[in-house]
């Protein structure tokens, strides 16, 4: 069988990013979603959005859903400061191999923490988990020593931006000034999600406009902080 998107992604970035330059394989894959195929990442126009709350939140905790080829977690983990942890969760393994082949290119020391032996500690920015959101969110605490995260970015499938948000909640991962940012709130779009974080007191929600990544349509992200 062929190769598949995520593959071509990887291959167009070895051949032309520089080896070990975040910001090189970051536009290599905006260069080749925009002129040879689209593939979902969060992209440039929104990727911006996401770079400014990055700075803005100055988190320490970060998690991502939804990895994919890890477009969004290059953007952010390139922003934070040493010390700072980045846990995203990626359920397919295909997906998540391919993102860290991106990771080893771009220089970011990322871990594979479903791999038995590691390291005692967080002796790295960037941690992929493999496996779905539903089952590790209830485990981030005890397996991670994680308490609360500071800022969630939030872009798997938009069915489950809801059911996680609130299971975030329910597991204590969220503090008051904790940041959730989605992406796609209007394309695909997430209604119900957005109309939890609109309407619920304990957050207060902001919508950035934006476009659809490398395409003239509309799109944007829902910024909402957590009141506790
Ligand atoms: C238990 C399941 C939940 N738990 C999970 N736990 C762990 N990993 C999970 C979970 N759920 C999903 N994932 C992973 O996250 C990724 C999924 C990403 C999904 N993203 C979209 O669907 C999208 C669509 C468009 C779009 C716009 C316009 C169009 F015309 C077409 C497409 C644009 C966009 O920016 C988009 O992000 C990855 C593929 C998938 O394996
Ligand atoms: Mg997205």
């Amino acid at each position: 069988s062929g190769t598949t998107r995520p593959m071509r992604i990887l291959h167009y970035v070895q051949r032309s990013a520089k080896c070990g330059d975040v910001l090189s394989v970051i536009s290599a894959i905006d260069s080749f979603c925009s002129k040879v195929e689209w593939a979902m990442n969060v992209g440039d126009k929104k990727g911006e959005i996401l770079d400014a709350v990055v700075l803005e939140t100055r988190p320490r905790y970060v998690l991502e859903l939804g990895t994919y080829c890890g477009y969004s977690t290059m953007r952010i983990a390139r922003l934070l400061p040493p010390g700072a942890r980045l846990i995203t969760i990626e359920m397919n393994s295909h997906y998540a191999q391919v993102a860290k082949e991106l990771f080893q290119h771009a220089g970011l020391d990322a871990q594979d923490k479903s791999a038995e032996k590691r390291p005692a500690g967080p002796t790295c920015k960037v941690e992929l988990l493999l496996g779905s959101s539903s089952v590790l969110i209830p485990q981030l605490k005890k397996k991670l020593d994680i308490d609360k995260f500071d800022l969630v970015f939030i872009d798997h499938w938009k069915v489950s931006y809801l059911p996680d948000t609130r299971l975030l909640e329910e597991c204590g991962l969220l503090k008051s000034g904790s940041v959730l940012l989605a992406d796609n709130v209007t394309c695909p779009g997430a209604p119900d999600y957005l109309e939890y974080v609109r309407n619920s007191p304990r957050y207060r929600s902001q919508y950035f406009p934006s476009q659809l990544e490398y395409l003239q349509v509309e799109d944007g992200v829902e910024k909402s902080v957590f009141l506790g």
